[in-house]
């Protein structure tokens, strides 16, 4: 119990404060318990297993595992086959009043256009858990590519099939689905820029204000569909409230999105990302920090060799003089991996329609609709961005405000060096260019006796002033 309001961590202390004051006694309210979705019954002891049948009435599906690369039979146990195992549990609770399962909006990110259904699955989710326990890890994959078909990764794969499962074995129970797009630091509550974690553009902020990630294979105008995250919670108790008590006929799905209701895209959030990392730096930048979209592949690459590759290869070849172990090429070879499996979502829009969304704001009270505020329109994304660097910095990086001073020194610092630089590398491309080429020499002198005359003139001309 105690271990849900740590006393020793001053962030997480702050994070509960608010609660705690509208509720002192909140921490008797909630009791944690061990689960662990690979074991069978979740590995949940007897007692517990009692307690939450008997006493469960609404349950909120968040476990799940998020990661793109994950194996396909993993991927495959949490996102699917635990599910499944939940709904049983689930229909054993004489008390359940809703089931609320998050997916996420990019589910059925091979769509274009996505509506608040569920689609089919090319493969039943059923044969799919069954195959798993007889083929073995090398078959599993190998296929794995085909049975993602046309969606970048198993997570959006197995998230899909998870929705597969609810909708099959929903039985007599009272269902939603949440899908969230792109999750980010808090907008308003309990305080703005709260984050957590180095998901989504998390890990890529840091990467990016650190200057170690200077551009990126991203369509500016594709839309940033990012939702803050105390939205995602204000909309999910608002739907186990409306499916607890309105009780709808069959599994509404509501989209958590902000892109057309508020769309931001991803260039004007690079902008305002750096004009941020301008204001309020991050300590000991690699780089200056810069945000450079590129849709074309060769110019990525171009852009990867010269502004990523070649400065950590520099920067090891100087911790090698030193007498230090070089990091900086592996560091950044593991942030050029991170960067393409994020690409598929930073080079698309979707456009995922939400009546239910909205049917449910119009149904929440304006009371409600104040405390449970998820209608975006509201959401200002300048200050909204520059909350979220701000929180990436305190939160994340545990970065103090008292640092900036020399963060900014820092960056000028860096600013000199990356002039001197490449200066002193035109003036040795310039030199070598002049042995090789008699039109360089030419243009080298012409350029020379321009200049003197220049000056000559410019002289004389003051000479006669005076
Ligand atoms: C110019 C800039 C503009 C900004 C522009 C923002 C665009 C931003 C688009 C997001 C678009 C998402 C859209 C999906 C929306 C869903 O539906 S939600 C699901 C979200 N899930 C995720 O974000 C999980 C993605 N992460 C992963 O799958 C795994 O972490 C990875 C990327 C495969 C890396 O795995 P790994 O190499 O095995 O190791 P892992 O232990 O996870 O982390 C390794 C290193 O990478 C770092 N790392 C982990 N995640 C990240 C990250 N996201 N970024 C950077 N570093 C990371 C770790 O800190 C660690 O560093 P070291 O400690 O080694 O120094
Ligand atoms: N982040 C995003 O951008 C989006 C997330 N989502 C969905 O939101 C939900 C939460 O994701 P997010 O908070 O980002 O990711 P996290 O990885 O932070 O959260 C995943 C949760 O699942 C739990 N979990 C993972 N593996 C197991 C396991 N074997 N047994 C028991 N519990 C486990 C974790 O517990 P523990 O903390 O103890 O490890 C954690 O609470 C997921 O369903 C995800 O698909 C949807 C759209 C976007």
């Amino acid at each position: 119990m105690d271990s849900l309001f740590p006393s020793d961590d001053h962030f997480i202390r702050k994070l509960f404060e608010k609660v705690k004051e509208v509720c002192p006694n909140v921490h008797e309210k909630i009791r944690a318990i061990y689960a662990d979705l690979n074991q069978n019954d979740f590995a949940i002891s007897k007692e517990d297993m009692q307690e939450l049948l008997s006493c469960t009435d609404i349950i909120f599906h968040c476990a799940a595992t998020v990661r793109f690369d994950d194996p396909l039979r993993h991927a495959v146990q949490l996102n699917v086959t635990a599910t499944q195992q939940l709904l049983l549990m689930a229909s054993q609770m004489p008390k359940l009043e809703a089931f609320i399962h998050i997916s996420t909006a990019f589910s059925n990110c091979n769509l274009k256009h996505i509506d608040e259904v569920i689609y089919p699955c090319p493969v039943e989710p059923k044969q799919l858990i069954d195959s798993m326990e007889w083929l073995d890890d090398a078959i599993i994959d190998e296929i794995t590519p085909k049975l993602i078909g046309d969606r970048p990764n198993t997570y959006t794969y197995t998230k899909a099939l998870g929705e597969m499962v609810v909708h099959q074995e929903s039985g007599n129970l009272n269902i939603a689905i949440i899908r969230p797009s792109i999750v980010g630091a808090t907008w308003q509550e309990p305080f703005p820029g709260w984050v957590d974690n180095l998901n989504g553009p998390n890990g890529l902020i840091i990467a990016a204000g650190k200057g170690f990630l200077r551009s990126i294979r991203a369509a500016p105008k594709a839309v940033a569909d990012v939702i803050p995250v105390d939205t995602v919670v204000n909309l999910m108790l608002a739907v186990g409230w409306y499916t607890a008590v309105h009780r709808p006929k069959s599994t509404l799905i509501y989209h958590c999105i902000s892109g057309n209701l508020n769309p931001c895209n991803w260039g004007k959030m690079g902008i305002q990302l750096l004009a941020t990392f301008e204001k309020v730096p991050f300590e000991r930048a690699f780089r200056r920090p810069n945000a450079d979209f590129t849709t074309n592949a060769i110019t990525n690459q171009y852009w990867n060799a010269v502004s990523h590759r070649a400065p950590a290869i520099i920067y090891d070849f100087y911790l090698r003089l030193t007498g230090r172990k070089p990091r900086m090429t592996k560091l950044m070879n593991r942030l050029l991996r991170t960067v393409s499996m994020l690409e598929y979502f930073v080079n698309r829009s979707w456009e995922w329609s939400t009546y239910n969304t909205e049917m449910l704001m119009a149904e929440l009270s304006p009371e409600d609709q104040r405390v449970f505020n998820f209608d975006v329109r509201q959401l200002n994304w300048l200050e909204y961005i520059e909350n979220y660097v701000l929180g990436v910095k305190k939160y994340l990086l545990k970065e103090d405000m008292a640092g900036v001073p020399e963060a900014k020194q820092h960056l000028r610092r860096l600013r000199n060096i990356h002039y001197l630089f490449n200066t002193a590398l035109f003036l040795i491309a310039w030199r070598l260019l002049i042995a090789r080429s008699q039109i360089a020499r030419n243009v080298w002198f012409f350029i020379v006796s321009f200049c003197y005359k220049f000056l000559s003139y410019f002289r004389a001309s003051s000479t006669l002033k005076v």
